[in-house]
């Protein structure tokens, strides 16, 4: 099938790429001449996993191409996947003005029936805004009577996990009132679907609040436990161990359920806020889901109150390392990472501090700035050198099983915060080590 993925970012490159392994022929279409230019000439603007060889190996079968061309690329698709942002509005709501102008550079150009689909994370009611802004171009040009359809199918991968959630997901949820484009779906997402049939097919408005109703939820989840751990560490209890007391009940299952520095990424932040703004326009407010992101922010500068009820609130002259940079591992995104918040917070209280991610230094780099008080060093043992304490942020692979003899004898005193629970409180105590975790009393 011919497919077209409007914006190549972490949901419309993946999606654009994915297709093209099945055999589909794809265009990927960007407004950033940036991106283009980088995938042109065989780079991935993005961190993600597995994403590099799926796009090369479509490249050079002929099936997968970058263009800024939007004639072009509108022509291409008979599917038209618009994945572009939706950053929040100044009032929590979801921006809709690039998917707007995506869906109005269709109207403007489309000479045959095409099914637009809604892959960006949307607010109930979009895709009757995207048809209205369609049907509006092609009135424009004279051509009103001219057929299409808009269909809601919101993504669900992670980041750091894009491809193999993409080529293997829980489900596929269609949101359709056209019986030609649901058709469609089901020819594009086939091969997607031959174990068991994945695809729910539902009305356009129910997708578009699943969306968001499965990312609230998971967020919900994670804001518990991170209250569940304040508590924990009250009573004197280990939220370790109460996670795994309650994750093996099969009603309430282990995933998402790790407490932590907070949630962040590009994806739960700012749905919990669009959500929230949805329901209080609507006169429901959602008084759980308020809760959640008010958890959260508190959440986020709970290492920091540790530090300072360590070594004061006045932090001038101390030094901290901190490992992990990207909001969670296998990505260098750090949209909304709780980094960005602890670093804020040390700095602000006169400290220094040297910081080091595996994959996302230059993302800091570029993130950060330049800054007198943060400096972005190469190795994690580097990080430590004239350190006071040492604050773990991002649980990556590499930070699990540390030399824990050059963190003693490297930092100024062996103090360990960990945002993320990786060691054993009583392996640390042997050691030697100053530890505190999240909610281990
Ligand atoms: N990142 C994720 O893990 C994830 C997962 C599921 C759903 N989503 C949702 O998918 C959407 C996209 O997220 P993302 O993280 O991929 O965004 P992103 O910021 O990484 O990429 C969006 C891209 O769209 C481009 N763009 C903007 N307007 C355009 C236009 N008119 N024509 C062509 N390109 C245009 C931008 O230049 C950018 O490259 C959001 O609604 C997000 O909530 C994201
Ligand atoms: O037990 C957990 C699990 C996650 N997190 C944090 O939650 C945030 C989000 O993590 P994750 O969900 O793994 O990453 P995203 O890439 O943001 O993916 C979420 O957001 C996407 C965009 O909507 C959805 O498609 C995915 O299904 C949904 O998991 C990160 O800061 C994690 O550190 C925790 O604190 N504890």
């Amino acid at each position: 099938m011919k497919v077209t993925a409007i914006g190549t970012g972490y949901v419309g490159l993946v999606t654009g790429a994915c297709l093209a392994e099945m055999g589909n022929h794809v265009v990927c279409l960007d407004v950033n001449p940036e991106k283009i230019r980088i995938l042109n000439e065989g780079g991935i603007p993005i961190h993600e996993p597995g994403l590099e060889e799926v796009v090369k190996r479509n490249v050079a079968a002929g099936r997968l191409q970058f263009t800024t061309d939007v004639d072009m690329a509108v022509q291409h698709g008979t599917l038209l996947f618009i994945g572009v942002g939706t950053p929040p509005d100044e009032d929590g709501s979801a921006d809709l003005q690039y998917v707007v102008a995506a869906a109005r550079s269709i109207g403007q150009r489309m000479t045959d029936y095409k099914v637009i689909v809604d892959k960006s994370t949307v607010p109930v009611g979009t895709a009757d805004k995207v048809r209205a802004a369609v049907k509006e171009e092609l009135v424009k040009r004279g051509l009103g009577d001219m057929s299409f359809a808009v269909v809601s199918n919101p993504e669900f991968l992670k980041e750091g996990a894009a491809v193999e959630d993409f080529m293997k997901p829980d489900r596929v949820v269609v949101g359709s009132d056209d019986e030609q484009a649901t058709l469609l779906m089901r020819a594009i997402y086939s091969p997607f679907n031959r174990t068991q049939d994945r695809m729910l097919v539902m009305d356009v408005r129910s997708a578009e609040l699943t969306k968001y109703a499965a990312n609230a939820m998971l967020a919900t989840r994670i804001s518990f436990m991170n209250e569940l751990a304040l508590l924990a560490e009250k009573v004197g209890a280990d939220i370790d161990l109460v996670r795994r007391g309650i994750g093996s009940d099969t009603r309430i299952g282990y995933q998402f359920l790790y407490a932590g520095t907070g949630y962040g990424g590009s994806c739960f932040p700012k749905d919990v806020k669009a959500l929230v703004r949805t329901a209080a326009d609507t006169g429901i407010p959602l008084k759980v889901l308020t809760a959640v992101e008010e958890a959260n922010e508190r959440q986020k500068r709970v290492l920091v109150d540790k530090v300072v009820e360590r070594f004061g609130a006045d932090l001038k002259g101390r030094r901290f390392a901190v490992w992990g940079l990207a909001f969670k591992p296998n990505t260098d995104d750090m949209r909304e990472a709780p980094s960005l918040v602890v670093i804020d917070e040390l700095t602000r209280r006169g400290a220094t501090v040297a910081a080091y991610d595996p994959v996302s230094m230059a993302e800091a780099a570029r993130v950060l700035g330049p800054r007198d008080d943060v400096s972005l060093v190469e190795r994690a043992e580097a990080a430590l050198q004239g350190a006071d304490a040492l604050l773990i942020v991002t649980e990556w692979k590499e930070f699990r099983t540390p030399d824990f003899d050059a963190i003693k004898g490297t930092l100024k005193a062996p103090v360990v915060f960990d945002g993320r629970n990786l060691y054993d409180p009583k392996l640390m105590k042997a050691l030697g080590i100053e530890y505190r975790g999240i909610g281990r009393g």
